[in-house]
Protein backbone atom coordinates (compact mmCIF):
# COMPACT_ATOMS: atom_id res chain seq x y z
CA UNK A 1 0.00 0.00 0.00
CA UNK A 2 1.50 3.13 -1.32
CA UNK A 3 -0.79 5.53 0.22
CA UNK A 4 -1.76 4.95 3.85
CA UNK A 5 -4.98 6.42 5.39
CA UNK A 6 -4.82 8.78 7.64
CA UNK A 7 -5.97 7.58 10.90
CA UNK A 8 -7.81 10.03 13.55
CA UNK A 9 -5.85 9.48 16.74
CA UNK A 10 -8.60 8.50 18.78
CA UNK A 11 -8.87 5.34 16.30
CA UNK A 12 -5.10 4.69 16.39
CA UNK A 13 -5.55 2.22 18.97
CA UNK A 14 -8.35 -0.19 17.40
CA UNK A 15 -6.35 -0.30 14.59
CA UNK A 16 -2.97 -1.23 15.98
CA UNK A 17 -4.93 -4.07 17.92
CA UNK A 18 -6.31 -5.24 15.26
CA UNK A 19 -4.06 -4.98 12.38
CA UNK A 20 -2.29 -8.21 11.30
CA UNK A 21 1.43 -8.77 12.44
CA UNK A 22 4.15 -11.18 12.70
CA UNK A 23 5.96 -11.73 16.25
CA UNK A 24 9.53 -12.55 15.56
CA UNK A 25 11.14 -11.78 19.60
CA UNK A 26 9.19 -14.51 21.59
CA UNK A 27 10.37 -16.51 24.17
CA UNK A 28 7.62 -18.92 25.18
CA UNK A 29 9.10 -19.75 28.63
CA UNK A 30 8.72 -15.73 28.71
CA UNK A 31 5.49 -16.14 28.30
CA UNK A 32 4.97 -19.01 31.15
CA UNK A 33 2.60 -16.71 33.40
CA UNK A 34 2.48 -16.75 36.96
CA UNK A 35 -0.91 -19.10 37.40
CA UNK A 36 0.48 -21.55 35.12
CA UNK A 37 3.86 -21.72 36.99
CA UNK A 38 2.05 -22.01 40.21
CA UNK A 39 -0.65 -25.04 38.47
CA UNK A 40 2.52 -26.61 36.34
CA UNK A 41 4.38 -26.92 39.81
CA UNK A 42 1.09 -28.39 41.76
CA UNK A 43 0.88 -30.31 38.73
CA UNK A 44 4.56 -32.23 39.17
CA UNK A 45 5.29 -31.35 42.95
CA UNK A 46 7.90 -28.88 42.20
CA UNK A 47 8.56 -26.49 45.41
CA UNK A 48 8.41 -22.75 44.48
CA UNK A 49 10.51 -20.55 46.86
CA UNK A 50 7.45 -18.43 46.62
CA UNK A 51 4.41 -18.54 48.60
CA UNK A 52 1.67 -17.42 46.29
CA UNK A 53 1.26 -16.12 42.91
CA UNK A 54 0.85 -12.67 44.16
CA UNK A 55 4.58 -13.04 45.87
CA UNK A 56 5.72 -14.64 42.51
CA UNK A 57 4.61 -11.55 41.03
CA UNK A 58 5.98 -8.99 43.65
CA UNK A 59 9.20 -10.30 42.54
CA UNK A 60 8.99 -9.35 38.96
CA UNK A 61 10.98 -5.66 39.67
CA UNK A 62 14.17 -6.22 37.66
CA UNK A 63 16.74 -3.42 37.44
CA UNK A 64 18.35 -4.73 34.65
CA UNK A 65 18.92 -7.91 32.26
CA UNK A 66 20.72 -10.63 34.45
CA UNK A 67 18.06 -9.20 37.48
CA UNK A 68 15.34 -10.65 35.34
CA UNK A 69 17.28 -13.67 33.96
CA UNK A 70 17.95 -15.17 37.61
CA UNK A 71 14.01 -15.35 37.95
CA UNK A 72 12.80 -16.30 34.45
CA UNK A 73 14.92 -19.64 34.57
CA UNK A 74 13.76 -20.32 37.92
CA UNK A 75 10.01 -20.37 36.78
CA UNK A 76 10.76 -22.92 33.68
CA UNK A 77 11.82 -25.39 36.54
CA UNK A 78 8.29 -26.51 36.98
CA UNK A 79 8.76 -27.78 33.41
CA UNK A 80 9.00 -31.04 32.91
CA UNK A 81 6.84 -33.35 30.97
CA UNK A 82 5.83 -32.67 27.20
CA UNK A 83 2.32 -31.93 28.12
CA UNK A 84 3.69 -29.07 30.29
CA UNK A 85 5.69 -27.62 27.08
CA UNK A 86 2.26 -27.84 25.02
CA UNK A 87 0.70 -25.77 27.62
CA UNK A 88 3.01 -23.21 27.75
CA UNK A 89 2.44 -22.83 23.80
CA UNK A 90 -0.47 -23.59 23.55
CA UNK A 91 -1.36 -20.45 26.47
CA UNK A 92 1.05 -18.17 24.01
CA UNK A 93 -0.48 -19.28 20.88
CA UNK A 94 -3.47 -18.35 22.52
CA UNK A 95 -2.85 -15.00 23.38
CA UNK A 96 -1.66 -14.05 20.06
CA UNK A 97 -3.96 -15.19 18.59
CA UNK A 98 -6.18 -12.44 20.22
CA UNK A 99 -3.52 -9.81 19.71
CA UNK A 100 -3.82 -10.55 15.54
CA UNK A 101 -0.75 -12.32 15.06
CA UNK A 102 -0.57 -14.28 12.05
CA UNK A 103 3.01 -15.83 12.55
CA UNK A 104 4.68 -16.74 15.21
CA UNK A 105 8.52 -17.44 15.10
CA UNK A 106 9.23 -18.70 18.80
CA UNK A 107 12.54 -18.99 21.10
CA UNK A 108 13.16 -21.77 23.04
CA UNK A 109 15.76 -22.09 25.52
CA UNK A 110 16.24 -26.17 25.58
CA UNK A 111 19.61 -25.92 28.09
CA UNK A 112 17.58 -24.83 30.56
CA UNK A 113 15.73 -27.79 30.62
CA UNK A 114 18.33 -30.71 29.89
CA UNK A 115 20.59 -28.77 32.30
CA UNK A 116 17.77 -30.58 34.58
CA UNK A 117 16.89 -33.53 32.94
CA UNK A 118 14.58 -33.22 30.69
CA UNK A 119 14.84 -35.19 27.38
CA UNK A 120 15.38 -32.80 24.23
CA UNK A 121 12.62 -34.91 22.59
CA UNK A 122 9.84 -33.58 25.43
CA UNK A 123 10.91 -30.28 25.17
CA UNK A 124 10.92 -29.75 21.38
CA UNK A 125 7.81 -32.51 20.67
CA UNK A 126 5.56 -30.66 23.16
CA UNK A 127 6.51 -27.41 21.84
CA UNK A 128 5.92 -28.47 18.00
CA UNK A 129 2.61 -30.03 18.64
CA UNK A 130 1.43 -26.53 19.87
CA UNK A 131 2.80 -24.84 16.81
CA UNK A 132 1.05 -27.35 14.74
CA UNK A 133 -2.21 -27.18 16.57
CA UNK A 134 -2.12 -23.34 16.14
CA UNK A 135 -3.13 -23.80 12.82
CA UNK A 136 -6.56 -24.17 13.98
CA UNK A 137 -5.70 -20.25 15.31
CA UNK A 138 -5.12 -19.35 11.87
CA UNK A 139 -1.39 -18.71 13.61
CA UNK A 140 1.99 -20.07 11.73
CA UNK A 141 4.06 -21.24 14.31
CA UNK A 142 7.21 -22.34 13.59
CA UNK A 143 10.49 -22.88 16.84
CA UNK A 144 13.54 -21.03 16.88
CA UNK A 145 16.15 -23.22 18.89
CA UNK A 146 17.93 -21.03 21.02
CA UNK A 147 22.02 -21.24 22.57
CA UNK A 148 22.46 -19.62 26.40
CA UNK A 149 25.49 -17.77 25.91
CA UNK A 150 26.51 -17.39 29.28
CA UNK A 151 27.38 -21.24 29.06
CA UNK A 152 30.00 -22.94 26.57
CA UNK A 153 30.49 -22.99 22.73
CA UNK A 154 30.73 -27.14 23.52
CA UNK A 155 27.79 -26.87 25.29
CA UNK A 156 26.19 -25.40 22.29
CA UNK A 157 27.09 -28.05 20.42
CA UNK A 158 26.16 -30.93 22.76
CA UNK A 159 22.60 -29.20 22.80
CA UNK A 160 22.87 -28.84 18.90
CA UNK A 161 23.61 -32.43 18.24
CA UNK A 162 21.22 -33.71 20.65
CA UNK A 163 18.30 -31.29 18.76
CA UNK A 164 19.68 -32.35 15.11
CA UNK A 165 17.51 -35.62 14.78
CA UNK A 166 14.66 -33.33 15.43
CA UNK A 167 15.93 -31.16 12.42
CA UNK A 168 12.36 -30.59 10.66
CA UNK A 169 10.80 -28.90 14.12
CA UNK A 170 12.86 -26.03 14.12
CA UNK A 171 13.63 -23.52 11.36
CA UNK A 172 16.31 -21.43 13.18
CA UNK A 173 18.87 -20.55 15.74
CA UNK A 174 19.32 -18.12 17.92
CA UNK A 175 21.44 -16.61 20.87
CA UNK A 176 19.86 -15.59 24.04
CA UNK A 177 20.87 -15.08 28.13
CA UNK A 178 23.41 -12.75 29.37
CA UNK A 179 24.88 -10.78 26.75
CA UNK A 180 27.93 -8.56 28.29
CA UNK A 181 30.78 -10.48 28.29
CA UNK A 182 29.53 -12.85 25.96
CA UNK A 183 30.10 -11.70 22.47
CA UNK A 184 28.56 -13.44 19.31
CA UNK A 185 32.25 -14.16 18.06
CA UNK A 186 31.91 -17.19 21.05
CA UNK A 187 29.67 -19.12 18.84
CA UNK A 188 31.41 -18.52 15.70
CA UNK A 189 31.81 -22.37 14.78
CA UNK A 190 28.15 -23.77 16.17
CA UNK A 191 26.35 -21.27 14.23
CA UNK A 192 28.58 -22.09 11.20
CA UNK A 193 27.69 -25.64 11.90
CA UNK A 194 23.98 -24.49 11.84
CA UNK A 195 24.93 -22.85 8.59
CA UNK A 196 25.95 -25.77 6.82
CA UNK A 197 22.29 -27.32 7.95
CA UNK A 198 20.58 -24.51 6.23
CA UNK A 199 19.59 -23.12 9.66
CA UNK A 200 18.08 -19.83 9.62
CA UNK A 201 20.22 -17.75 12.10
CA UNK A 202 19.41 -14.78 14.75
CA UNK A 203 21.12 -13.58 17.86
CA UNK A 204 20.44 -11.01 20.88
CA UNK A 205 22.84 -8.14 20.10
CA UNK A 206 22.88 -4.61 21.26
CA UNK A 207 20.21 -5.03 23.79
CA UNK A 208 22.88 -4.25 26.80
CA UNK A 209 25.76 -4.71 24.83
CA UNK A 210 27.63 -2.38 22.36
CA UNK A 211 27.41 -1.76 18.80
CA UNK A 212 30.34 -4.10 18.67
CA UNK A 213 28.15 -6.95 19.27
CA UNK A 214 25.50 -6.23 16.49
CA UNK A 215 28.65 -6.26 14.10
CA UNK A 216 29.97 -9.27 15.06
CA UNK A 217 26.99 -10.99 15.01
CA UNK A 218 26.34 -10.35 11.50
CA UNK A 219 30.12 -10.32 10.32
CA UNK A 220 31.01 -13.44 12.48
CA UNK A 221 27.50 -15.21 12.77
CA UNK A 222 26.15 -14.25 9.92
CA UNK A 223 23.07 -13.84 11.52
CA UNK A 224 20.18 -12.59 9.40
CA UNK A 225 18.30 -10.55 11.72
CA UNK A 226 19.27 -9.06 15.41
CA UNK A 227 17.10 -9.52 18.16
CA UNK A 228 16.75 -6.04 20.06
CA UNK A 229 19.92 -4.15 18.48
CA UNK A 230 18.52 -1.23 20.23
CA UNK A 231 22.28 0.20 20.83
CA UNK A 232 23.04 0.33 17.26
CA UNK A 233 21.83 3.80 17.25
CA UNK A 234 25.37 4.69 18.94
CA UNK A 235 27.31 4.04 16.14
CA UNK A 236 26.13 6.08 12.46
CA UNK A 237 27.93 3.85 10.56
CA UNK A 238 26.06 0.42 11.70
CA UNK A 239 23.23 1.85 11.07
CA UNK A 240 23.66 2.40 8.01
CA UNK A 241 24.94 -1.12 7.31
CA UNK A 242 21.30 -2.41 9.03
CA UNK A 243 19.54 0.30 6.43
CA UNK A 244 21.13 -0.77 3.64
CA UNK A 245 21.47 -4.53 4.18
CA UNK A 246 17.36 -4.52 5.13
CA UNK A 247 18.58 -6.67 8.04
CA UNK A 248 15.37 -6.69 10.55
CA UNK A 249 15.81 -5.81 14.38
CA UNK A 250 13.18 -7.51 16.40
CA UNK A 251 12.81 -4.43 19.32
CA UNK A 252 10.99 -5.17 22.31
CA UNK A 253 9.95 -1.74 23.94
CA UNK A 254 8.44 -3.12 27.23
CA UNK A 255 11.44 -5.22 27.80
CA UNK A 256 13.25 -2.39 27.30
CA UNK A 257 11.67 -0.43 29.90
CA UNK A 258 11.21 -3.22 32.12
CA UNK A 259 14.94 -4.26 32.18
CA UNK A 260 16.24 -0.24 32.37
CA UNK A 261 17.89 -0.08 28.43
CA UNK A 262 15.42 3.44 28.27
CA UNK A 263 14.62 5.01 31.87
CA UNK A 264 10.79 5.74 30.05
CA UNK A 265 9.41 4.79 27.22
CA UNK A 266 9.23 8.16 25.86
CA UNK A 267 12.79 8.08 25.38
CA UNK A 268 12.37 4.89 23.27
CA UNK A 269 14.13 5.38 19.98
CA UNK A 270 11.82 3.14 17.63
CA UNK A 271 11.17 6.16 15.75
CA UNK A 272 14.72 7.04 15.33
CA UNK A 273 15.35 3.49 13.92
CA UNK A 274 12.49 3.87 11.68
CA UNK A 275 13.66 6.96 10.54
CA UNK A 276 16.73 5.82 9.35
CA UNK A 277 15.27 3.18 7.36
CA UNK A 278 15.35 0.30 9.20
CA UNK A 279 13.30 -2.79 8.93
CA UNK A 280 12.32 -2.46 13.02
CA UNK A 281 9.59 -4.30 14.14
CA UNK A 282 7.61 -4.89 17.51
CA UNK A 283 7.63 -7.70 19.62
CA UNK A 284 6.76 -8.95 23.10
CA UNK A 285 10.14 -10.91 25.05
CA UNK A 286 8.85 -12.23 27.54
CA UNK A 287 5.87 -11.03 27.67
CA UNK A 288 4.45 -12.32 31.12
CA UNK A 289 7.54 -10.84 32.75
CA UNK A 290 7.06 -7.24 31.45
CA UNK A 291 3.23 -6.49 31.50
CA UNK A 292 2.47 -7.30 27.65
CA UNK A 293 1.81 -9.28 24.72
CA UNK A 294 2.13 -7.69 21.69
CA UNK A 295 -0.61 -5.50 21.15
CA UNK A 296 0.52 -3.96 24.70
CA UNK A 297 3.91 -3.59 23.45
CA UNK A 298 1.92 -1.20 20.22
CA UNK A 299 -0.31 0.53 22.04
CA UNK A 300 1.83 2.04 25.18
CA UNK A 301 4.93 2.43 23.21
CA UNK A 302 2.79 4.63 20.03
CA UNK A 303 0.54 6.30 22.95
CA UNK A 304 4.03 7.12 24.72
CA UNK A 305 6.03 8.51 21.65
CA UNK A 306 3.19 9.58 19.24
CA UNK A 307 3.69 7.66 16.21
CA UNK A 308 0.77 7.21 13.97
CA UNK A 309 -1.27 5.22 11.22
CA UNK A 310 1.67 5.16 8.96
CA UNK A 311 4.46 4.00 11.52
CA UNK A 312 2.11 1.25 12.49
CA UNK A 313 1.61 0.07 8.56
CA UNK A 314 5.22 0.19 7.85
CA UNK A 315 6.46 -1.63 11.48
CA UNK A 316 3.43 -4.62 10.70
CA UNK A 317 4.94 -4.96 6.89
CA UNK A 318 8.32 -5.13 8.64
CA UNK A 319 7.04 -8.14 10.85
CA UNK A 320 6.33 -10.00 7.74
CA UNK A 321 9.12 -9.19 5.30
CA UNK A 322 11.68 -9.66 8.00
CA UNK A 323 9.82 -13.10 9.30
CA UNK A 324 11.31 -16.72 7.43
CA UNK A 325 7.88 -17.23 5.94
CA UNK A 326 7.77 -18.56 2.40
CA UNK A 327 6.86 -15.98 -0.29
CA UNK A 328 4.00 -17.18 -1.41
CA UNK A 329 3.02 -16.70 2.57
CA UNK A 330 4.47 -13.15 3.00
CA UNK A 331 2.01 -12.29 0.00
CA UNK A 332 -0.88 -13.54 1.93
CA UNK A 333 -0.19 -11.93 4.93
CA UNK A 334 0.51 -8.10 3.28
CA UNK A 335 -2.73 -8.43 1.40
CA UNK A 336 -4.55 -9.39 4.48
CA UNK A 337 -2.21 -6.36 6.30
CA UNK A 338 -2.99 -3.92 3.49
CA UNK A 339 -7.05 -4.96 3.56
CA UNK A 340 -7.22 -4.11 7.40
CA UNK A 341 -5.71 -0.61 6.42
CA UNK A 342 -7.72 0.39 3.62
CA UNK A 343 -10.92 -0.80 5.58
CA UNK A 344 -9.51 1.68 8.75
O1 LIG B 1 15.67 -10.14 26.47
C1 LIG B 1 16.39 -11.15 26.62
N1 LIG B 1 17.71 -11.04 26.47
C2 LIG B 1 18.51 -12.08 26.62
N2 LIG B 1 18.07 -13.27 26.95
C3 LIG B 1 16.77 -13.46 27.13
N3 LIG B 1 16.10 -14.57 27.46
C4 LIG B 1 14.82 -14.24 27.53
N4 LIG B 1 14.67 -12.93 27.25
C5 LIG B 1 15.89 -12.42 26.98
ZN1 LIG C 1 14.77 -11.82 23.90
Amino acid sequence: MSNVPAVPPERLPALLAAMPKAELHIHVEGSLEPELIFQLARRNGVRLPYASVEELRRAYAFSNLQSFLDIYYAGASVLLREQDFYDMAWAYLQRAQADNVLRAEIFFDPQTHTARGVPMETVIHGLHRACQDAKQLGVDAELILCFLRHLSEEEAFDTLEQALPLRDRFIGVGLDSSELGHPPEKFARVFAKCRQQGLHLVAHAGEEGPPAYVWSALDVLKVERIDHGVQSAQDPALMKRLADEHIPLTVCPLSNLKLRVFPKLEQHNLRELLDAGLVATVNSDDPAYFGGYVNANFLETFAATGLDAQHAYRLARNSFEGSFADASAKKKYLERLDAAFAAA
